[in-house]
């Protein structure tokens, strides 16, 4: 993979057409070189295939123009593939991609107007970190002060300015992954392709560079396309979180969307932590099957996240609730954390502290929650049309 990126970064890094598009009958310092708006992005029943392995199965999405999307899912669900077979350095099997409505999928590389920040990405290890970051600014015939200005303001957004004169062979591996950002964000191109660039960072600067990219994609309304494993980086970041696994993509929506209606079990269980538990409707409301009882008659399965549960007092009553015993209190620091024990099975409450009060293991509790919380899915595994909100 990187010795295909190798071969292919000087065209991604520097010969985009863009800049001579925004650059022409353009010269001397001070020249805005912003794109006025992102391109839009469209895959269709896009597929990549391995021998029998479907690394990407007929996958369909659409990123407007100025859109932050996020595909996220675990080693293996697809993600890379996706993004590769968008930026033009992995052939597809099947299916189309169109940016700006034009089909790019026969275009080579570097004629698609893609930045890109990819995980096994190479810098040029014979120039040092000004020169990286220079690079693609000087294949446009950028002024010497021009560069010098944005490339230092580039370098200090990523907190290496002090570094400039380094080669890249004197840097960690997360300040070489700073690098490459900067060299993709310098030059300002109007779709940005990222993989899981903020991998090697640690947690203090991840969190400050996920506002500082998410900042600039929006002063510049770049659409940038963005791969990660990381679920609250992918919800931080992105209007629109796309859910990969085995190939295929399971939900796209907004963060907030996907985590409060899920369309199925998986997509529930894999953003967040949840309780599954079986229901069923009663003529006057909702009750909770015990477990074991699975397929009990008429019974569906519900999803309930454990910061929606609360403890009920003596006399207090929710739209459903359900009895059980503390296995266990934890504090991780912010919410408190318990482990119950109920006749539908272990369930887990998160709870403020003050909520909590001084429960202990073993304590009876009776936890109730609203329907409106709750999450429920067919036979089919589907959600319910009736509980999206
Ligand atoms: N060049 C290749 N040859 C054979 N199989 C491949 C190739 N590239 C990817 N695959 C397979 O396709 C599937 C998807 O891989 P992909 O790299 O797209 O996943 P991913 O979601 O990006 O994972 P990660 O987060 O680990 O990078 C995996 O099973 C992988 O082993």
């Amino acid at each position: 993979m990187s010795a295909l990126l190798r071969q292919n970064d000087r065209a991604l890094v520097g010969a985009s057409p863009i800049f001579e598009e925004r650059e022409a009958g353009m010269n001397g310092p001070g020249v805005s070189t912003k794109p006025k708006m992102g391109a839009g992005i469209t895959v269709r029943n896009l597929s990549r295939h391995y021998g029998t392995t479907k690394a990407v199965d007929d996958v369909s999405f659409s990123v407007e123009a100025g859109e932050f999307l996020t595909l996220l899912g675990s080693s293996g669900s697809g993600k890379s593939t996706t993004l590769m077979m968008i930026a033009g350095l992995v052939e597809p099997s099947a299916g189309q991609i169109l940016i700006d409505g034009k089909d790019v999928s026969q275009l080579v590389p570097e004629k698609r107007n893609l930045g890109v920040v990819f995980q096994s990405y190479a810098l040029f290890p014979h120039m040092n970190v000004f020169d990286n970051v220079a690079f693609p600014l000087k294949m446009r015939g950028i002024s010497r002060a021009e560069i010098e200005r944005r490339v230092k303001a580039t370098l200090e957004m990523v907190e290496l300015d002090s570094r400039r004169g380094y080669r890249v062979g004197q840097l960690s591996g997360g300040q070489q992954q700073r690098i490459a950002l900067a060299r993709a964000l310098v030059f300002e191109p109007p779709v940005l392709l990222m993989d899981e660039p903020m991998g090697a960072l640690d947690r203090r600067l991840r969190e400050q560079l996920q506002r500082e990219v998410k900042e600039i994609q929006q002063s510049l309304g770049i659409t940038v396309i963005y791969v990660t494993h990381d679920q609250e980086e992918a919800m931080l970041m992105s209007d629109r979180v796309g859910i990969m696994a085995e190939g295929r993509m399971q939900q796209i929506g907004a963060p907030r969307e996907i985590y409060e209606a899920p369309r199925t079990p998986f997509v529930a269980a894999f953003l967040g932590e949840s309780n599954f538990l079986r229901v069923r409707q009663t003529a006057t409301g909702w009750e909770v099957c015990p477990d074991g009882a699975a397929n009990s008659a008429g019974s569906l399965e519900a999803m309930v996240r454990p910061e929606d549960l609360h403890l009920l007092s003596p006399g207090q009553t929710a739209a459903l609730s359900l009895e059980g015993v503390v296995r266990y209190v934890e504090f991780p620091g912010g919410a408190m954390r318990l482990l119950t024990d109920t006749p539908a099975g272990p369930v887990e409450v998160r709870l403020h502290r003050h909520e909590a009060g001084t429960l202990r293991e073993g304590e009876r509790v009776t936890l109730g929650w609203s329907d409106r919380d709750m999450v429920l899915f067919g036979a089919e595994g589907r959600a319910r049309q009736e509980t999206a909100p």
